[in-house]
């Protein structure tokens, strides 16, 4: 059936994902425009890093261009390159790594415990193998099938309580639904749990005055990410869409920690297109594709967008490819910054883990 010029339309103004001339243009500019996010000028990153540097590059128009206004902007969106950031820190963790290892003989070691047969998590399971290896972490795998009980999980998660070669345990989320996921996940002992995902470290990132032993990864990413790119957090309105206890809930609890003041959106909120046009800094976690549309965004705010969807696409030789929960077609052009899917959020996950198993095995063995 022919498609009208309404669905068409309809088409064209659904079709978010990234074009890759306006990312490729928006890429590494700096960020100027009456409407954007002050910039800090100082920031106080996690690994004493050297901060990637904006290559500051002016984009040359011939004098019979036409600059529409939204052009204009999105030539001097700022896209967060969280792949470069990801490739810094895990370059700060291997040196790290070194040091520990010719000071203290100590090599840090991570367990994963993968259960069922999900692509997606055999995939990211298999990124933070690589991950590991390429950084100095020795990892340590268990895949188990579909029907595993419960017990031969918590057995493994005993063993590796109890193994001082391991540093670091994560269980790959989802488990399949017949276990209980917080009895798993609670008998990983809380000096072992890089996830963070324990009760007792999530009560303490929520408490004034306490510390948590780890923070959970995709949220501390997202707030690397801030920090490394300048952008100011006290002070600010933010908004984070998506309140699960791995992603929304800690990214929330982390920027209020920062100063910001911190408003949530979730599926009963009854007007998040309006709440979100007031945030300054938006973390959009939802698995919605594209649901944050152009005209949530104030102008010049700053977009983490942790989403990882996968939309069917005959185009690419996987069959799909991975779109944010952030049109990002529509979003460059009002946003002053914002990070792409993939290449975002995803590579700072991975990166944050490495990073909270090297704290893991600095804290265990009292090595500063
Ligand atoms: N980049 C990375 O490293 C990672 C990416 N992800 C991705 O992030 C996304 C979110 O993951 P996760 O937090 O685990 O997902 P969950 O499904 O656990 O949580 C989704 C949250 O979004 C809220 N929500 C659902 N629909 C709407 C809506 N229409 N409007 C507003 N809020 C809504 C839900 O609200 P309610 O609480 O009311 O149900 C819930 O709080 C996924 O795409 C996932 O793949 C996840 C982990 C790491
Ligand atoms: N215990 C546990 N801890 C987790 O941290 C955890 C989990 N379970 N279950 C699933 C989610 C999801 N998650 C991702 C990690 C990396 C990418 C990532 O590297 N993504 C690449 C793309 C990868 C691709 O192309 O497939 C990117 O965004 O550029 C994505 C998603 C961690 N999670």
């Amino acid at each position: 059936m022919a498609s009208s010029p309404i669905t068409m339309m309809k088409m064209k103004l659904n079709n978010c994902s990234p074009p890759s001339t306006a990312a490729a243009a928006a890429r590494f500019l700096p960020l100027l425009g009456p409407h954007q996010i002050r910039f800090r000028s100082s920031v106080a990153p996690l690994y004493n890093p050297s901060f990637p540097r904006t290559i500051i590059t002016r984009p040359t128009f011939s004098s019979s261009s036409i600059i529409t206004a939204a052009m204009a902007n999105e030539a001097l969106v700022k896209v967060i390159d969280g792949k470069k950031v990801a490739k810094d820190v895990r370059d700060e963790i291997n040196a790290e790594i070194t040091r520990m290892k010719d000071s203290i003989g100590v090599v840090p070691g991570l367990a994963v415990i993968l259960v069922g047969d999900r692509k997606d998590s055999a995939t990211y399971v298999r990124n933070k193998k690589k991950a590991c290896e390429t950084a100095g972490i020795k990892s340590y795998e268990v895949c188990l099938p579909e029907n595993s009980t419960e017990e031969e999980v918590l057995k493994y998660i005993s063993d590796f309580n109890d193994d001082p070669m391991v540093h670091g345990i994560l269980v790959q989320l989802p488990l399949p639904s017949h276990m209980d996921e917080e009895k798993i996940l609670h008998a990983v002992c809380i000096e072992k749990d890089v996830d963070g995902f324990h009760p007792l470290n999530i009560g303490q990132l929520a408490m004034r005055g306490r510390e948590p032993l780890f923070i959970p990864c995709t949220p501390k990413g997202c707030i690397e990410l801030l920090h490394r790119y300048n952008v100011e957090i006290k002070g600010k309105k933010a908004v984070v869409i998506g309140r699960s206890n791995i992603v929304g809930m800690p990214a929330a609890l982390l920027l209020q920690r920062e100063d910001a003041t911190v408003s949530i959106v979730h599926s009963r909120t009854t007007n998040p297109e309006e709440i979100t046009r007031e945030a300054d800094i938006i973390i959009a976690a939802v698995g919605k594709p594209n649901m944050v549309r152009g005209s949530w965004i104030k102008p010049g705010a700053v977009i983490i967008d942790v989403g990882i969807n996968p939309v069917e696409d005959a185009t690419n030789p996987r069959g799909y490819r991975l779109v944010g929960d952030v049109c990002y077609e529509e979003a460059i052009k009002v946003a002053s910054a914002i990070t792409p899917v993939p290449g975002g959020v995803g590579p700072m996950t991975i990166a944050m883990l490495l990073s909270n198993t090297l704290l893991s095995a600095k804290r265990i063995n009292n090595f500063k």
